[in-house]
């Protein structure tokens, strides 16, 4: 699945128009009708979450509509649904391999399925087999008692929540339309959905001229500020959104919340809180970042007649990591197989130069990953002091002292590492390494002269951030796999401008230093030189845990070994942890128990 810009946005929004020759306004009314049908959905969720019974088969008697269940009154606030036991993994929640839900409705109108023939029973289904089926995703039974508010802006964002109110008034649910400008103000396309809208009598206030209660709604449509917003909401829009969050009602927002940054996920104040967002056409940035990814809710991208190949034509430089980018795009065997004349020199061999005497887990948690990610051989570099504390520890493991009496690194060690690595198919510098005198120079020699992939994680990146290793040479691919804070090193800029907008600076970063690079948290970006950029919804808040970098360095070098170029093996690798880290957590009584180890044997 891609993800764009506003900017990319536009340019499809343009071309479908102007090329393709479809005019804005069906867009809108396909935008509309998403958004409608998406908010029948969580209609229908609520009221069978509050002992409103299966809506599904039965609610539809003969075609006509009962109206018994649904009486709204416990509003979700924040939708529930999509997020299981803390794990916000809103995108793409419906499925273990993190594939994205497009449409969650029209399997549970209580009208009868007539592409399958079975299911939900029809308007007069009967042995003959005849049946006629009406349009499930805009029915809901109960519909009676709701009432929503569209909140509209008066660009297009509007306009799409203009077409939704007619379709949500069609379904038999009452709504208000709260304008936040005059109307009058309201252009193009979006004036045409006024004017059907009000031909159509729906009620209609103007904010700051009109009494208005938003709590007194059972559901509220932000159609504000959409693409084209710029800064912070002003005005009467700054005052709805922040009335919309304090009303407890549940929202739904079109195409992204209004206050959000659809580039960066920043959050403007205020910023709507949405239960659902129906993200239109192609998924924003913003709602991947953080804290966009929180504002967004569960995200729902809705196709509104736009062709999805523009996305591939325009060059979309930024994809969701699902099984489908993983095998179609990076060509990943996701059912890793093995050959059944496999033995432990076909899977390969990692040398990792790692620990000292104060971190030495971190250099077994990174061989043990190594091996439970499936390479054949793992051989451990450390300083010999540490050799009688962790022999024996993972009796799998190969261990390789080199000079280090006291336990810690030496930069004399540059040529027995470089000894060893001749034999072996990559090497991963880092976990628990520290920093010694000359480690600057002992890294370069590995770095210009090691003849294999490399994978770059902890001290060995705070080295990296102190030299100026553009000027290095390199023949091979080298991972960094930086946590935000070693980033902002990198970079030399706060965390917190890190954070502001990842995927944007990962891209940057990755192509003007010829790396590919992993931003570490939540949802890890992996960025390569060639710019292309793919974003990980694996994971689980538990993974916030020491030692979960370097079974990612581990997975990601056992992976390289067996083979995977480095692109192939930073993204899956990133996703294989992240995965591993969800059943990890999900094996605890309480998430926070979960320890890194935990992550490696849950692989
Ligand atoms: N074919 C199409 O066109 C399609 C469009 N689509 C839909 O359109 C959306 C983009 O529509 P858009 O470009 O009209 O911008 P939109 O987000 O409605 O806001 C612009 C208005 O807001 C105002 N405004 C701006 N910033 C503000 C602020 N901080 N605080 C307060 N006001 C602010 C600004 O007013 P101005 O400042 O210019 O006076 C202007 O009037 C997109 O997200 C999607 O929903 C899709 O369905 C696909 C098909
Ligand atoms: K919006």
């Amino acid at each position: 699945m891609d993800v764009v810009t506003a900017e990319e946005m536009r340019a499809f929004d343009r071309d479908t128009i102007e090329r393709l020759g479809i005019p804005a306004i069906a867009l809108m009314e396909n935008a509309g009708r998403a958004i409608a049908e998406e908010v029948i959905a969580l209609c229908r969720r609520r009221a069978s979450s509050a002992g409103g019974g299966a809506w599904g088969a039965g609610a539809v008697d003969g075609g006509v509509r009962r109206n018994e269940a649904g009486v709204p009154g416990s509003d979700v606030g924040r939708d529930g649904a999509g997020v299981v036991g803390g794990n916000a993994r809103r995108v793409g929640a419906g499925t273990a391999g993190g594939v994205v839900r497009c449409s969650e409705t029209g399997a549970t109108g209580g009208v009868a399925d007539a592409s399958s023939g079975r299911g939900a029973p029809g308007f007069g289904a009967d042995a003959t087999g005849f049946t006629v089926s009406g349009d499930a995703a805009l029915t809901l039974a109960g519909a009676g008692g709701e009432h929503w508010l569209v909140l509209a802006g008066k660009g297009n964002n509007g306009g799409d929540g203009l077409a939704a109110a007619r379709h949500l008034r069609e379904a038999g649910i009452a709504v208000t339309l709260v304008y936040a400008a005059a109307p009058e103000s309201l252009a193009g396309e979006a004036a045409l959905q006024r004017d059907a809208a009000a031909a159509m009598g729906i009620p209609a206030v103007v904010y700051g001229k009109d009494a208005l209660d938003l709590a007194a709604c059972s559901g509220i449509v932000d159609a504000l500020l959409g693409t084209g917003s710029a800064g912070a909401p002003r005005g009467a829009y700054a005052e709805l959104i922040a009335a919309a969050n304090a009303s407890g009602r549940a929202i739904v927002s079109a195409d992204i919340p209004s206050g959000l940054d659809a580039d960066t996920g920043e959050t403007h104040e205020p910023c709507m809180h949405a239960s659902v967002t129906v993200c239109l056409a192609f998924l924003k940035r913003g709602l991947l970042q953080y804290p966009g990814a929180e504002a967004a809710g569960r995200v729902v991208v809705r196709s509104i007649g736009m062709p999805a190949a523009l996305a591939r034509e325009g060059g979309v430089k930024v994809s969701l990591l699902t099984p489908e980018v993983l095998t179609a795009r990076l060509k990943v065997d996701l059912a890793r197989r093995r050959s059944p004349e496999g033995h432990k020199g076909t899977y390969g061999h990692v040398l990792l130069a790692a620990g000292s005497l104060r971190m030495s887990g971190a250099g077994l948690l990174s061989a043990r990953a190594a091996l439970r990610a499936g390479c054949g051989l793992v051989t451990w570099a450390l300083p010999e002091k540490l050799l009688p504390y962790v022999i024996g520890s993972v009796p799998e493991l190969m261990l390789a002292p080199v000079a280090g009496g006291d336990g810690e690194w030496k930069a004399g060690t540059a040529a027995e590492v470089l000894r060893l690595s001749a034999s072996r198919d990559c090497i991963a510098i880092g976990p628990g390494l520290g920093r010694f005198e000359g480690d600057t120079e002992w890294l370069r020699r590995l770095w210009e002269e090691t003849d294999g992939p490399m994978v770059i994680d902890a001290d060995a990146l705070n080295i990296l951030a102190d030299a100026d290793y553009r000027s290095w040479s390199r023949r091979h691919p080298v991972i960094l796999t930086p946590h935000p804070g070693e980033m902002a090193r990198l970079a030399g800029i706060s965390t917190a401008e890190v954070q502001r907008d990842r995927i944007g600076l990962a891209l940057s970063y990755a192509v003007e230093h010829g790396v590919i690079l992993v931003l570490k948290g939540a949802h890890t970006v992996i960025a390569t030189p060639e710019g292309q950029a793919y974003i990980n919804i694996t994971g689980h808040p538990g993974m916030g845990t020491g030692g979960a970098g370097d079974v990612l360095t581990g997975i990601i070098s056992g992976l390289l070994a067996q083979g995977l170029d480095a692109d192939q093996a930073a993204a899956f690798g990133v996703y294989l942890h992240g995965l591993a880290g969800e059943r990890a957590a999900r094996k605890r009584d309480h998430p926070a128990a979960l320890m890194a180890g935990d992550i490696i044997e849950a692989l």
